[in-house]
């Protein structure tokens, strides 16, 4: 990838020292070359000309590079090996063994990942050679910006769109080499024997399960019982034993000691029937969560308001900071970590910071994630948790139910494992929210983000069209249950024509 556009600075002028350090004044200046750092460049140059993009990293993004979309190329392979071996369910039996040649899928997984940094890449060649500067950023007060000791930008605005990075106990360094991140993940040449991952949340879930099905050994320790980003307890605990019975993952372990021996981790623990037991893994993956990256950039030079994070705290609907001239969008701004919340933020963020200080609301969508697992896990709007915590014991919402597993379409498909809780408003009938896991999760949760940035009360989504037989069926089931428990609707029949098979 040697396609990076370099801001030339003299060696002699670096040289010569601080006094030589070159000077730039813009109106703009963007921290992060990644999808924010993109989009906010983008977005402010709609208003000014003088904006610079500061990355001191590889172009290409985490999405592209090593995150969103290598992970959903392993994901990719393994799916199918999963179908190739869920085939005698149907009656169908190849013939042999499955061979799963690692090599060949990271093969594939960094060639097609290559090809999607590749357009990013192009993309950011467009960008004319003197608004790039390459470099690390640190804040040396609210308006200026050192650039590693080559470049001062005064800058009249600032977006901080510096990303995120895996975060984990400091102590885990000491497994050297055999200590490994997703990033490492996606660079393997070959797949190895043994894995244990750390962290049950949406990165371990997705690579974990993934390299297990692609003939990986893999155990899954977690800390205090959370599987994947779900908060609704009865979701959480179908997800938990779904994933149990496929490896072994103690969402709340105690570990006793893990140590490196030659090139193979050992690891002590505390089994799920209070036995200890012992483990040699060749690697251990750390996907215990990430952390903004907004400690290394000095921000303590800046009269910047922090959370107790240290992330600087930002308006929603315009990603202005508490110093007006400063804006931040993606990863950076802990608000919510995924990809096209990014590309949202960085919109509003460079557009405020073009157009300052005549600001704008912009538009935040319905909330809506999914894990890349199988079954897949998907959240809608307004969390159970945030349910709980915001309406409390009032009684003031209903949770409409559907099992995946007598699911029509879903058991036709041998893909009946899950379930749907949609979350309704007692009165106004209005849908608040879902949390699921179960097949095409992803596809339902579009269909119900939907519904939910429309207002639309649950009545007006049971008016809408529901094919037949469709996956879409068990949603329209927990809906009617739904409306019928905020007593909108005739009570639910037991075995309802549209819940099982044959209707
Ligand atoms: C394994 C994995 C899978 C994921 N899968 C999905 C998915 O399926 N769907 C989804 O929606 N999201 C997914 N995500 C999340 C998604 O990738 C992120 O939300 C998104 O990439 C964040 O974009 P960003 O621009 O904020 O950060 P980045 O793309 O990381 O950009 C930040 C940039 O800032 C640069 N930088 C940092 N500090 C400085 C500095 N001081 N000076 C100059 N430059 C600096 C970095 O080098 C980097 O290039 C996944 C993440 C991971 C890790
Ligand atoms: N499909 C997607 O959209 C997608 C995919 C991957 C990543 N992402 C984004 O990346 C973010 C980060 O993902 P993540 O999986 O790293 O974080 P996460 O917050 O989803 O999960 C971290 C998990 O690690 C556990 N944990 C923390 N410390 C631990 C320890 N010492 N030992 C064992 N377990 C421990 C936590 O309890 C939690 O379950 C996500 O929040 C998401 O926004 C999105």
């Amino acid at each position: 990838m040697a396609r990076q556009s370099v801001f030339f600075v003299s060696p002699f002028l670096i040289l010569l020292g601080d006094t030589k350090m070159k000077t730039l004044n813009v109106d703009v200046a963007v921290i992060g070359g990644g999808t924010a750092g993109l989009g906010a460049y983008r977005a402010a140059k709609a208003h000014t000309d003088s904006v610079v993009m500061i990355e001191g990293g590889k172009y290409g993004t985490t999405c592209a590079r090593v995150g969103c979309m290598p992970s959903k190329l392993l994901i990719a392979a393994a799916e199918s090996v999963h179908q190739i071996e869920k085939a005698p369910g149907f009656g169908i039996h190849p013939q042999g063994e499955i061979v799963i040649n690692g090599q060949e899928v990271m093969a594939r997984v960094k060639s097609e990942r290559d090809r999607f940094v590749g357009f990013v890449l192009e993309g950011v060649d467009e960008i004319p050679a003197e608004d790039k500067i390459i470099g690390y950023a640190k804040f040396a007060d609210d308006h200026t910006l050192m650039i590693d000791d080559h470049t001062k930008v005064i800058a009249k605005r600032i977006v901080v769109a510096t990303g995120s990075r895996p975060a984990y106990p400091g102590v885990w360094n000491e497994l050297g080499d055999r200590l490994i991140i997703n990033d490492d993940v996606f660079e393997w040449n070959d797949l190895p024997n043994s894995v244990a991952v750390f962290g049950p949340g949406v990165i371990g879930l997705e690579l974990g399960q993934a390299l297990k099905r692609l003939g990986v050994e893999v155990i899954m320790f977690g800390l205090g019982g959370q599987v994947g980003p779900l908060t609704d307890p009865d979701v959480m605990a179908y997800a938990y034993k779904s994933f149990n019975e496929e490896f072994y993952l103690d969402a709340d372990v105690q570990v006793e000691s893990m140590k490196r021996e030659g090139d193979v981790v050992e690891i002590q623990y505390i089994g799920k029937e209070g036995e200890l037991k012992k483990i040699t893994v060749d690697y251990v993956l750390a996907t215990t969560g990430r952390r903004p990256n907004v400690d290394q950039l000095d921000i303590d030079n800046t009269s910047l308001e922090l959370d107790a994070r240290g992330v600087p705290v930002a308006d929603y609907y315009t990603m202005q900071t508490s110093v007006s001239s400063i804006f931040i969008a993606g990863d950076a701004s802990n608000q919510l970590p995924l990809l096209h919340e990014a590309a949202d933020q960085a919109r509003i963020a460079g557009d405020n910071a073009g157009r300052y200080p005549e600001i704008r609301a912009g538009l935040r969508r319905s909330k809506i994630s999914a894990v890349f697992s199988d079954p897949q896990i998907a959240m809608v709007g307004e969390t159970y948790k945030e349910l709980t915590t915001r309406l409390g014991t009032c009684g003031c919402f209903e949770t409409g139910f559907v099992s995946f597993e007598g699911q029509g379409r879903s058991r036709v498909m041998l893909r009946n494992k899950g379930m749907l809780h949609v979350y309704g408003e007692h009165g106004t009938g209005r849908f608040l929210g879902a949390e699921m896991i179960g097949p095409n999760a992803e596809h339902l949760a579009h269909l119900l983000a939907w519904a939910h940035q429309s207002k639309m009360t649950v009545a007006e989504m049971l008016d809408m069209p529901f094919y037949h037989p469709v996956i879409e069926e068990g949603v329209r089931t927990a809906l009617r249950d739904l409306n019928a428990k905020l007593h909108l609707g005739p009570d639910m029949i037991k075995h309802c024509l549209d819940c099982g098979p044959g209707c």
